[in-house]
């Protein structure tokens, strides 16, 4: 039989430490704990294994020097599995490492090699209230400098994303959401921060805490865990799926990395996935009523469907669909000065003088990264583009541009989505910019596969 294991996440001081220590104490099950932490010296581990030789003896593994989903990725295989044939232990718990993302951790458990003696049974997030709802919902004018001048940086050497956007990354792939630290909050903050999260990841369940007091079965044996919901389920992924159904089109549809097959759904996410078609994967639309909001606007011939998800707090989610591009100067200068109440942004855009590179666009709490994640269909030979095209027969297509467009969602609370879609609309190419030649404006844009360049919001960096 094969031994269950929960992948516990989140940032950095959310509480997955205590949670731990709590359910090794509460429980009779022989557990296994597996510890990654970034950096040598790997306290966290120290921590677990001093209380489990008090309590339980259970066995504590720790894994240094890194990143389990990333460096490690073998070596996490390697090491659980040599932990199953060593020890004898009925559960495992992975504490991933703070900065980790989860989605690579839990394949592992699905795909690779250990998942023949384990069976993933849930990917739990831990998320500290006080900090995401500073973070998230508190945000406003006053508490930020002037718009700085717009200074993409990058393209980032390490290939590294923003820390909220691993944080969010977090939040949107699991199945129990932790929401820890209430204590630190009022009853009115902690409420923002569940609907918040819920329309984040309108799929997991949501359990508030205090030092991570729940009762073991809420984190053993749940059997929640489904590789493709969890891959479909985050909140703006839904939005976007949503908003191409309605125009009977393939909302994250697959582009080409140059020659290799490249899975992208517009993710942003460095790692190489299975190919499959995501629109018509299991997943729900029931993320509350749509409505139109009218025609087009300005210069764009797109779509301007709003979906709503039940307005609690002012939290709204919303769809910019176009079919023109981008001006590269005026996208930076307003990812500069994005307005205050924006949660979440993420999605692709189509920016003129980029006209191989679909970019994926993620805003998660203070800076847009934008990312080369694939090769827009439209820019390979007519050959090529037929073969592709008759592989994803949904996939929207325009006669002159092809599959080049901007879809993106927005996750924002009390922001004002028409003047939002209004500001995006000022940045595409005007009429006569689109007879221009677009090679000649300067361009801050990415151009490499996987190359990535971050615009601050605010001028700050988290
Ligand atoms: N006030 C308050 N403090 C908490 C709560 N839960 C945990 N803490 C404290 O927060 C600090 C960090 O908790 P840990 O459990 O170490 O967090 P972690 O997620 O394991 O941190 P890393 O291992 O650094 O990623 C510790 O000092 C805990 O005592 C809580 O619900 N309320």
């Amino acid at each position: 039989m094969s031994v269950p294991v929960t992948v516990l996440c989140g940032e950095l001081g959310a509480g997955k430490t205590t949670l731990l220590s709590g359910l090794l104490e509460s429980t009779d099950r022989e557990i296994a704990v597996l510890v990654n932490d970034v950096g040598a010296v790997n306290v966290d581990a120290d921590l677990v294994e001093a209380r489990t030789d008090l309590t339980t003896g259970e066995e504590v593994l720790a894994l240094e020097n890194g990143c389990i989903c990333c460096s490690l990725g073998g070596e996490l295989s390697r090491s659980v599995i040599q932990l199953w044939k060593e020890h004898d232990f009925d559960y495992l718990v992975v504490e991933a490492s703070g900065v980790g993302e989860p989605e690579p951790i839990a394949r592992q458990f699905v795909r690779g090699p250990a998942g023949g003696p384990y069976d993933l049974d849930a990917v739990v997030t831990v998320v500290d209230a006080r900090r995401f709802y500073d973070r998230f919902a508190a945000g406003s004018s006053d508490e930020r400098d002037d718009p700085p001048i717009p200074e993409p940086q990058g393209p980032d050497e390490t290939g590294s994303r923003p820390l909220g956007d691993l944080l969010l990354e977090q939040v949107e792939f699991c199945d129990l959401l932790v929401v820890n630290k209430c204590d630190l909050v009022s009853d009115d903050e902690r409420e923002q921060v569940v609907a918040l999260l819920e329309t984040l990841q309108p799929r997991a369940e949501v359990v508030t805490t205090e030092y991570g007091a729940l009762e073991p079965e809420a984190l053993l044996d749940s059997e929640r865990f489904d590789l493709e919901a969890a891959a479909e389920s985050a909140g703006w992924k839904r939005a976007i799926e949503s908003d191409a159904d309605e125009s009977g089109e393939d909302g994250a549809h697959e582009h080409e990395a140059d020659g290799s097959a490249h899975s992208h759904d517009g993710d942003g996410h460095g790692h190489s996935r299975e190919n499959h078609d995501p629109v018509h994967d299991e997943h729900d639309h029931s993320h509350g009523d749509e409505h139109d909001h009218g025609g087009p606007h300005g210069h764009s011939d797109g779509d301007h469907d709003h979906t709503h998800p039940p307005e609690r707090y002012g939290i709204e989610v919303d769809t910019y669909h176009r079919r023109r591009p981008f001006h590269p100067q005026r996208l930076a200068a307003f990812l500069a000065d994005l307005p205050d109440g924006l949660v979440r942004a993420k999605g692709l855009c189509w920016i003129a003088g980029r006209e191989k590179q679909a970019i994926t666009a993620s805003y998660a709490g203070s800076e847009t990264s934008l990312e080369v994640t694939g090769r827009w269909i439209a820019s390979f030979s007519e050959e090529r583009q037929a073969q592709y095209r008759r592989g994803q027969p949904d996939l929207s297509w325009d006669e002159e541009w092809g599959d080049r467009e901007t879809r993106l969602a927005v996750i924002g609370r009390n922001i004002a989505m028409e003047d939002l879609q209004a500001r995006l609309d000022g940045c595409l190419l005007t009429d006569e910019e689109m007879e221009a030649d677009w090679t000649a404006f300067e361009n801050p844009a990415p151009t490499g596969m996987g190359e990535t360049v971050t615009v601050s919001h605010g001028g700050t960096n988290s």
